[in-house]
């Protein structure tokens, strides 16, 4: 095999700026990150998702009156088709979510009166469809894969209580409620991760956002990627007591297997959202008594820092947050769908309004040129 370093390959893409964004900046070296120039601790602690969702979409923070227009926007496009109800209802019940989330998007974006019209305009109405309607599809596919009818979006309930309606038929207390709506702008927008750029790829190919956003759920359900947040909870549910946290990291050590929810592509000290996204895990652990999974979680991070030198991210402090709040493993990725169409959707216009086809080289490392032998010839 060829050095392919020395053939000026960047395997994984390590170190490529691929296009400029004026969406967010990752900064490892400050371990920071900012959303159209925002610090994004301050947007999640003193903003309403609402609020960024528009900030990613339109590049502005909402005056009172644009936020009002815009939440009745969303509100009024919260429900989803019979016929979608009744796909739904077809799939194994032991499918996976993200398979069922990845199809029903490409469902919807055969029902958009809009589906084929891949102007900026029609587009930006599209990313406003989805921001509302995938949150009701996601509660209706927990639903029916218990036998429950789905429960209708409230129009007048905000985007995070509303959630909590659609899944459990009741809003939780403040507290909780705030960090879930602060998990969803934490996971909201991360510049070229995997998920993004392949939403990118499929709209430089000039096809439409139901099409972009079709293909970066089904990059975001991998563990490396968006997966890892339940993979974080199946790891903390496996470890099981604080007692056993130091036996299972050496194991795991030893065994060079991968620990969820720790290291980063871009991060080499940290990840910036986690200090943000610990502080309301901790909390809801103090709601609901999830001590234990702290006191876990503590032990895994010292570890991993002290003898791998790797820190969290934000999937470590995420995954536990959603557990403790009631929702089953299996809906954590889909819950990030839910955040990242607002980041999604922003690069997807982006991409659109300075576009070129997404086409990178290769260097070939396979068989030499050689003769076609006929079938009747090769035995
Ligand atoms: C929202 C998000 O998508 S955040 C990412 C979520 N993903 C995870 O949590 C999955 C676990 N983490 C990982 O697999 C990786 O850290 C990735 C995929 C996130 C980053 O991958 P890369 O940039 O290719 O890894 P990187 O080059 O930093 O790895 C360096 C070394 O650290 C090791 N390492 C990195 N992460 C981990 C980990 N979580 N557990 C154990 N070892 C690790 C690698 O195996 C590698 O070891 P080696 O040099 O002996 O081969
Ligand atoms: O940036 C990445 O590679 C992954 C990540 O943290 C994200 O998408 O939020």
């Amino acid at each position: 095999m060829n050095d392919v370093a020395t053939q000026g390959v960047h395997k994984g893409l390590v170190g490529v700026v691929a296009d400029v964004t004026a969406v967010s900046k990752v900064m490892p070296e400050t371990n920071s990150l900012t959303y159209r120039g925002y610090p994004v601790q301050d947007l999640a602690d003193q903003c309403r998702f609402e609020e960024v969702a528009y900030l990613l979409l339109e590049g502005e923070l909402p005056t009172r009156r644009q936020l009002n227009a815009f939440r009745k926007a969303e509100a009024a496009e919260r429900g989803i088709s019979r016929a979608l109800i009744r796909v739904l209802e077809e799939f194994p019940r032991k499918a996976h979510p993200m398979d069922a989330i990845r199809t029903a998007v490409s469902f919807m974006g055969m029902e958009d009166p809009e589906g084929r019209d891949t102007s900026v305009e029609a587009t930006r109405r599209k990313a406003l469809r989805l921001y509302a309607k995938i949150p009701t599809a996601i509660a209706a596919i927990a639903r029916l894969r218990k036998g429950l009818r789905p429960i209708r979006p409230k129009p007048e309930l905000g985007f995070a209580e509303n959630i909590f309606h659609m899944f459990f038929g009741k809003v939780p207390e403040p507290a909780i409620v705030k960090a879930f709506d602060a998990s969803m702008t934490l996971y909201a927008e991360h510049s070229f991760n995997a998920s993004t750029f392949t939403a990118r790829t499929v709209t430089s190919t000039q096809a439409d956002i139901h099409a972009a956003v079709t293909a970066a759920i089904a990059a975001l359900k991998g563990p490396l990627h968006g997966g890892a947040n339940e993979a974080v909870m199946h790891m903390l549910k496996q470890v099981g007591t604080p007692a056993r946290a130091r036996g299972w990291i050496d194991d795991k050590l030893e065994h060079r297997a991968l620990v969820m929810g720790f290291g980063h592509r871009v991060y080499r000290s940290g990840d910036s959202r986690v200090p943000t996204m610990a502080k309301y895990r901790d909390e809801v652990a103090r709601l609901r008594g999830g001590e234990k999974w702290l006191e876990i979680s503590r032990i895994l991070a010292e570890e991993m820092l002290a003898r791998k030198g790797i820190h969290p991210n934000l999937d470590f402090p995420a995954g536990p947050t959603y557990y403790m709040m009631g929702f089953e493993i299996d809906f954590f990725t889909p819950l990030f769908v839910a955040s990242r169409i607002t980041g999604w959707s922003a690069h997807v216009l982006e991409q659109m309004q300075d576009n070129r086809l997404i086409r990178p080289l290769s260097h070939y490392v396979g068989a030499a040129e050689r003769k076609v032998v006929p079938l009747r010839a090769r035995g």
